[in-house]
């Protein structure tokens, strides 16, 4: 093929952008700084060869691991050599784009010893991970239990002799199975058992247990583990040694008890300290925060890619003298830019939601621990919404990229693959939104009593207005009035919610009614965290947005979000009698004139998440729109064009087309 020009494709399109892009990619990134430090740490990976990654679908497990290890290994050569902050390195581990053993260790290792030690164990272990000189992982789920985590089996029993536990996999099912980092690189993990003294339990607690030794790597006595083997897609979350592990009566010393929640005494006495017992779940909470915070990642990485190719794919029809791009056919417009919109609205929720979270910690340590269940709420139901939603925006914008997205260079194969756990990792989402529910019934319950609703819940103080306030819309325009949008939200979910309580009045035992109507039961926590994703945007809306055009966009794209909600959701407005059916009609021509306004600025308002060609891993995505030649290019390095013939045809290919022509000769 011929050595082409440098050619903008798509140069048309940002040409017709009607807002300050530089503006909105500072609002996207965060602040000023944070886009800083985002496009310095893109670009580095992005020009360093080690950090290739457009072969990883086609290398086998063993290849694929060894070259996520030497990925790990080089970018923290490059932490080191750079000196790089927490945030830069943090930058850089994703931009890297590799699901690896760091994930676990920075994520969920250092974050469990740093939430339930105690200071002196804190001061210990924390400086080795830091450096590096352990790696550790969570060790939580078993083979039998993963969403109930008060039902895991292994067992730590307290030696009150040796002043040990003994750590044991009883039974098959209580084996360790899941964790990433687990099975071939973590030194340490955080094992969560049943602490058992005096033949007495008391329920779940983390412990710290050494299951490699530091000098060459093999599992200390008594330690059987391994790898949990290949799962969906290729490359993709293979990157990862999720495994499994059993215990054989191995012994650790008693300060290796993560000591903040609970103590077990030199004499083996169990003390309960004043924090709630519930702070055991706390690194799932801090987790669960960042998982919101990586939806939107995805999320506008998957709809980069739809709207690059969507510009530059022309099908049927005619526009100045050639066919119509796709992106101008009003079904594709209703189907991308709700999922652009979707971007938008998950990054503000995601940014709210680490404010929070920060909010509770520093509550907790001046020992307030009142928003607690607010934030366990917040981020088991975001979590939920996000990741679904997510999960299902990546196949879309697969399908919304014709035949071309189902092939491993468009980048989205794989961007799913990696993806789709999230919907079941950190809490299944059924199971999370079910704890939403469960927090939005206590609240209504408890209003009665003259319990204060608080945070994301306040809108509960005006449930007498909200069960019966017409909704305000009497012309097209009001709908794109804020307010006006808020209030029909939170109606709908206060509807749905007083609904749903009366409904569970009616068993004897909660218990019951929480089985029966669990599936009402998690529509209700869905229109809460719809309605909670909604506020936040507007909420963002009224801060001060800088930059020409900057902040009607975002109006454009906060309506989108809502109006396609209530399009998706009509049958819960309409039931609750929050609008009527002509409303209805007048939100879906709103939104196809939002449509029409977003459209020129479509490109810009994805290039303002400022993703290197090297992060998309891309060819549709590509910034300059060139597709076509790049996807050839692509389709010849595959192995399977590395010959002219292919391997295996003179066993199998020849014999068979021989036979047909003795077949024909007869
Ligand atoms: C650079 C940035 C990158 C960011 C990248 C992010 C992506 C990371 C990529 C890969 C990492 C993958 C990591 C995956 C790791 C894992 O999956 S670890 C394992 C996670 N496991 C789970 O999440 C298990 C889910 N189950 C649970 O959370 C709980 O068991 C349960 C909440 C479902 C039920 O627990 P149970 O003890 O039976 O509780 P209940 O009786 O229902 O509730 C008792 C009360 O406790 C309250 N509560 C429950 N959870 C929490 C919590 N986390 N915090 C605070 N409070 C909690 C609950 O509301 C009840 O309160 P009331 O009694 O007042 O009603
Ligand atoms: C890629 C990946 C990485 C992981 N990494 C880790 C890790 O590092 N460390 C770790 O400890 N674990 C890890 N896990 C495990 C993960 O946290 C669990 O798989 C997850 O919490 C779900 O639990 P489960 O597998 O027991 O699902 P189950 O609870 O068995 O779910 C099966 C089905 O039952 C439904 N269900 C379950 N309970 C209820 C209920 N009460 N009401 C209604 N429906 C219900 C669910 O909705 C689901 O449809 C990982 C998992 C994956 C896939």
């Amino acid at each position: 093929m011929e050595a082409e020009a440098a050619v903008d494709y798509l140069v048309d399109e940002r040409s017709k952008a009607q807002f300050d892009i530089d503006a909105m990619k500072i609002i996207w990134a965060g602040g000023k700084h944070e886009f800083e430090v985002s496009d310095r740490m893109a670009r580095l990976v992005a020009s360093d060869p080690v950090f290739r990654k457009d072969n990883r679908a086609i290398l086998d497990r063993k290849e694929l691991f060894k070259n996520t290890l030497r990925k790990a290994a080089h970018a923290w050569k490059r932490i080191i050599e750079l000196r790089l902050s927490e945030q830069e390195a943090s930058k850089l581990r994703f931009f890297v784009d590799e699901p690896a053993y760091t994930d676990l260790h920075w994520g969920m290792f250092i974050p469990v010893i740093k939430g339930q030690g105690t200071e002196e164990q804190r001061k210990k272990w924390l400086p080795m991970a830091y450096r590096m000189q352990i790696i550790g992982c969570y060790a939580q789920t078993e083979l039998g239990h993963g969403s109930n985590v008060q039902g895991l089996e292994t067992t730590a029993t307290f030696d009150p002799e040796l002043d040990e536990f003994v750590i044991h996999s009883p039974t098959l099912t209580s084996s360790k199975w899941w964790p990433g980092g687990l099975g071939r690189a973590s030194t340490h993990a955080v094992v969560f058992a049943r602490l058992i003294t005096d033949g007495k339990d008391h329920g779940i607690n983390g412990f710290i247990v050494q299951l490699r030794s530091l000098d060459d790597h093999l599992p200390l006595p008594g330690i059987i583990i391994g790898d949990i083997g290949m799962k969906f897609g290729n490359g993709a979350y293979n990157t990862m040694d999720n495994g499994f592990l059993r215990f054989d009566h191995v012994r650790i010393p008693r300060d290796q008890m993560l000591m903040r929640v609970k103590q077990v005494t030199r004499e083996g006495k169990v003390v309960q300290s004043d924090v709630p017992w519930q702070l055991l779940y706390g690194t799932m909470v801090y987790v669960r925060q960042t998982i919101v915070a990586d939806a939107s990642c995805a999320l506008s990485r998957a709809v980069c890619i739809a709207t690059r190719y969507s510009a530059v794919r022309r099908q049927f029809g005619s526009q100045n003298g050639h066919e119509t791009q796709v992106i101008d056919y009003r079904t594709q417009q209703s189907r991308l830019f709700p999922l652009l919109a979707s971007a938008y609205a998950f990054r503000f929720v995601g940014e709210w939601l680490k404010w929070l979270y920060m909010d509770v910690t520093q509550r907790l340590q001046a020992r307030d621990f009142s928003t607690l269940p607010e934030a366990h709420a917040c981020t088991a139901g975001l979590k939920s919404l996000t990741t679904s939603v997510t999960a299902d925006a990546i196949e879309e914008c697969r399908k919304l990229c014709g035949g071309h997205g189902y092939l491993c260079s468009s980048g989205l194969p794989e961007l799913f693959a990696v993806y789709v756990p999230a919907c079941t990792y950190e809490g299944d989402n059924i199971v999370l939104l079910l704890q939403v529910a469960r927090f939005l019934m206590k609240t209504v319950s408890q209003l009665g009593s003259g319990e204060r609703p608080v945070g994301t819940t306040t809108y509960l103080l005006r449930l007498e207005h909200l069960l019966q306030c017409p909704c305000d819309v009497q012309g097209a325009e009001d709908w794109l009035k804020p307010d006006v949008v808020v209030q029909l939200f939170e109606a709908r979910s206060a509807r749905m919610t007083v609904a749903c309580a009366k409904s569970l009045s009616k068993f004897s035992k909660p218990e019951d009614g929480f089985m029966d109507l669990s599936a009402d039961l998690v529509s209700v926590a869905t229109a809460h965290c719809q309605l909670i994703v909604v506020s936040k945007f507007v909420e963002k809306l009224q801060q001060d947005i800088p930059g020409e055009g900057v902040k009607q966009q975002l109006e454009a794209l906060c309506s989108i979000y809502a109006l396609s909600l209530l399009k998706k959701h009509l049958g819960d407005f309409l039931s609750t009698s929050c609008i009527t059916s002509k409303q209805a009609s007048l939100a879906n021509d709103v939104l196809r004139s939002l449509y029409s306004q977003v459209r020129p600025n479509a490109i810009a308002l994805v290039d303002a998440f400022n993703y290197t060609d090297h992060f998309l891993g891309s060819v549709l995505g590509r910034y300059d729109g060139n597709v076509y030649p790049k996807l050839y290019e692509e389709a010849l390095k595959d192995p399977l064009n590395e010959s002219v013939v292919p391997d295996g045809y003179h066993e199998y290919l020849q014999p068979v087309l021989k036979q047909r022509l003795r077949t024909a000769r007869l």
